[in-house]
C-alpha cells in the first residue's frame, strides 16, 4: 500500500514537474525572441513595420487574408517600400514593395541577395537537405546545377520537340473541351494540357484525365503547395521537435516520400533504358550531362548533377511548373472572355498568319498584339507574385536601412504590378499598354515587369513557360471562342486559398468551337 501511494506522489510530482517544464521552456522562448529582437533593433536601424505581439508577431494579420502578396500591399500602404514583418514565432522577413527596392536587392546587389533559407526544416525535408535549385543556397554547386538544367531545357526550346508536343498533347484535351456543350469550369483540361506538356518533357509520359496517376499528381502537387507555404511547422521554430511525431511534420514526411518515390520510380526506369546518344527528355538530357560531368576531376561539378540532384530538379520543375503555367492560362481565357474586342483582334491576328500557324514558334515577331495580351495578364495576375523568399549572404543596406547577413527577404511583385506611378489605370485590363502607336512591341521593362522575377535567383523555367504559354494560347484561340454564361459576374478576385500563388476560383465558361 505504502509502495503504491509513493508511486503516485512521485507520478503527481513528475506531471507537475512536466508541466512547469514545458511552461518554463514556452516563457523561456518568449522572453528570449523578445531580449533578442530588442537587442537586434538596438544593434542595427532595421525597416519599420508593424506593432509585434510577443512569439505571435504579426501572425494574425496573415489568418485574416491568407495570400501573402495582399498582406504585404495592405501593409505597404503604411510602411512603404521596405518594411519588417513577422509571420509568428521568430519567423521575421524583411520585405520589398518597390521596384526601385527590388532592382537595387535583386539586380544591383545580386551576389548580396541570392541566398536561400538553410535552415527551414521543411523545404530541406523536401528538397532533399537542399539539393534542388529552387530551395538550394547560392553557392557553386547551385550555379551549376542551374546551369546544367537551363542546357536542358534549351533543347527543347532550340528545335521543334517543345512545338510538336504541345500540338499532340493540345489536340487530345481540345477533343474533351468540344464534348463539353453547357457552360464548365476549364481549370482540369488546363491542368492536364500543361501536366502533359511538363511530363512528357520531363520522362516522356502523358496521362488520360480520369487517370489515377494524373488524379493523384495533380492533388499531390496542391498538397505540397498548401503544406509548404502554408505557415509554420513546428520543427521549423524548434529544431529538435523534428523528432516528434506532430501530425503537420508526419503529414509534410509522407507527403515528401510519396513525391520523391514517384520521381524516383521514372528516374530507374530511365536509367535502365538510358542510351547516351538517343535523349528522350530532360530525365535523359540531365543523365547525358551527368556522364559528362563523371570525368572532372573537380568535385563542385561532379556534385551538381547526383542522382539525389536530378530528382529534386524534377520536382522543382513539377511544383514550380506546373501550376504558375496553367494559372497563368486560366486568367487569360478569363480576361479575354471578359473583353470581346480584345479576343476578335487575337483572332484576326492567329488567322492572318494563315500557313505559318504551322511554325508556332517562328511567329512571335507576327504576334505583337498577342504577346502584349500575354504580358498584360503576368502583369495582372502574377502567378508568383511575392516569389520565394531570399536570404542576405552578408551584411549589407537597403533604402538607408541596415539587413543584416542572414536576412529573409521577400519581393512584392503585386505592388510593383498594380503601381498607378508605374501603371496607367492599373486595375484595367489594357495589352496597348505594351504596344508603339505604330503597333509594334515596346521593349519591355524588366524593372517593373517582374512575373519572373529579377537578378541571379530569376526563374529558371522563365524561357520555357512563356514558350509554352504562347504555343498552348495561340492553338486554344485559333480553335475556339470564349465568354462567360449571361448573368455570371466574372470573378478576378485571386483564391485567398494559397499563400504564395496567385490562382482564379473555380468559375464556369463557354467555350465555342471556332468555324
Ligand atoms: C507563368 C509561369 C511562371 C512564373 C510566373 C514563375 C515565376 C517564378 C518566380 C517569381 C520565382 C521566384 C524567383 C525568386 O526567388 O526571386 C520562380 C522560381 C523558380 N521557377 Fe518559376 N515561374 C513560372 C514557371 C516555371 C516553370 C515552367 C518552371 C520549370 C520548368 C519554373 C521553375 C522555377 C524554379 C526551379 C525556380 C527557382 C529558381 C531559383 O531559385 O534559382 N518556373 N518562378
Amino acid at each position: 500500500m505504502v509502495i503504491i501511494d509513493r508511486t503516485f506522489q512521485m507520478m503527481h510530482i513528475l506531471s507537475i514537474l512536466s508541466l512547469l517544464t514545458v511552461k518554463t521552456v514556452l516563457v523561456g522562448i518568449a522572453v528570449f525572441l523578445l531580449v533578442m529582437s530588442y537587442l537586434q533593433r538596438k544593434k542595427y536601424k532595421l525597416p519599420p513595420g508593424p506593432p509585434q505581439l510577443p512569439i505571435l508577431g504579426n501572425y494574425f494579420a496573415f489568418r485574416k487574408d491568407g495570400r501573402m502578396y495582399a498582406v504585404f500591399t495592405k501593409l505597404g500602404k503604411s510602411f512603404g517600400d521596405i518594411f519588417t514583418v513577422n509571420f509568428g514565432f521568430g519567423n521575421t522577413v524583411v520585405v520589398l514593395n518597390s521596384a526601385e527596392m527590388v532592382h537595387e536587392a535583386f539586380v544591383e546587389k545580386k551576389e548580396i541577395f541570392a541566398g536561400r533559407d538553410e535552415m527551414s526544416w521543411k523545404f530541406g525535408l523536401f528538397s532533399g537537405g537542399f539539393r534542388d535549385i529552387a530551395f538550394a543556397n547560392y553557392g557553386p554547386v547551385w550555379k551549376l546545377q542551374r546551369q546544367m538544367t537551363l542546357k536542358a531545357f534549351r533543347t527543347y526550346l532550340a528545335g521543334d520537340k517543345l512545338e510538336s508536343l504541345t500540338r499532340s498533347a493540345f489536340e487530345e484535351v481540345a477533343t474533351l473541351i468540344e464534348k463539353e456543350t453547357e457552360p464548365f469550369d476549364i481549370d482540369v483540361h488546363i491542368r492536364l494540357l500543361v501536366f502533359n506538356i511538363v511530363s512528357r518533357m520531363a520522362f516522356g509520359k502523358s496521362y488520360k484525365i480520369d487517370e489515377p496517376e494524373f488524379v493523384w499528381l495533380k492533388t499531390t502537387v496542391d498538397n505540397a503547395i498548401e503544406t509548404l507555404f502554408g505557415g509554420v511547422v513546428p520543427p521549423d521554430v524548434i529544431p529538435a521537435l523534428k523528432h516528434f511525431p506532430i501530425p503537420s511534420s508526419l503529414k509534410m514526411k509522407r507527403l515528401t516520400n510519396d513525391v520523391i518515390g514517384f520521381q524516383k520510380t521514372k528516374l530507374e526506369d530511365h536509367k535502365i533504358n538510358f542510351k547516351s546518344g538517343d535523349a528522350r527528355d530532360i530525365i535523359d538530357q540531365l543523365l547525358l550531362l551527368k556522364e559528362e560531368l563523371t570525368a572532372e576531376s573537380d568535385d563542385n561539378i561532379k556534385e551538381s548533377l547526383t542522382d539525389a540532384r536530378i530528382l529534386h530538379t524534377l520536382l522543382d520543375i513539377f511544383f514550380a511548373g506546373t501550376n504558375t503555367t496553367s494559372d497563368t492560362l486560366k486568367w487569360m481565357i478569363m480576361y479575354v472572355a471578359d473583353n470581346p474586342k480584345i479576343q476578335a483582334k487575337i483572332h484576326k491576328e492567329l488567322d492572318g498568319l494563315g500557313k505559318d500557324f504551322d511554325n508556332l514558334r517562328h511567329c512571335k515577331s507576327k504576334l505583337t498584339y498577342f504577346e502584349a495580351v500575354q504580358r498584360e495578364v503576368m502583369r495582372m495576375r502574377p502567378a508568383a507574385p511575392a516569389g520565394l523568399r531570399h536570404q542576405t549572404l552578408c551584411d549589407t543596406k537597403l533604402g538607408g536601412y541596415d539587413i543584416p547577413k542572414g536576412t529573409l527577404v521577400y519581393a512584392n511583385f503585386w505592388t510593383i504590378h498594380h503601381d498607378p506611378n508605374i501603371w496607367e489605370s492599373p486595375e484595367v485590363f489594357k495589352p496597348e499598354r505594351f504596344l508603339s502607336t505604330d503597333g509594334s512591341l515596346k521593349e519591355l521593362d524588366n524593372k517593373v515587369w517582374v512575373p519572373f522575377s529579377s537578378g541571379k535567383r530569376k526563374c529558371v523555367g522563365e524561357a520555357l513557360a512563356r514558350a509554352n504559354i504562347m504555343m498552348i494560347s495561340a492553338l486554344f484561340f485559333r480553335r475556339f471562342k470564349v465568354s462567360f454564361p449571361s448573368g455570371q459576374k466574372p470573378d478576378f478576385e485571386p483564391s485567398k486559398l494559397y499563400e504564395i500563388s496567385c490562382s482564379p476560383n473555380h468559375q464556369k465558361i463557354i467555350v465555342q468551337k471556332r468555324n
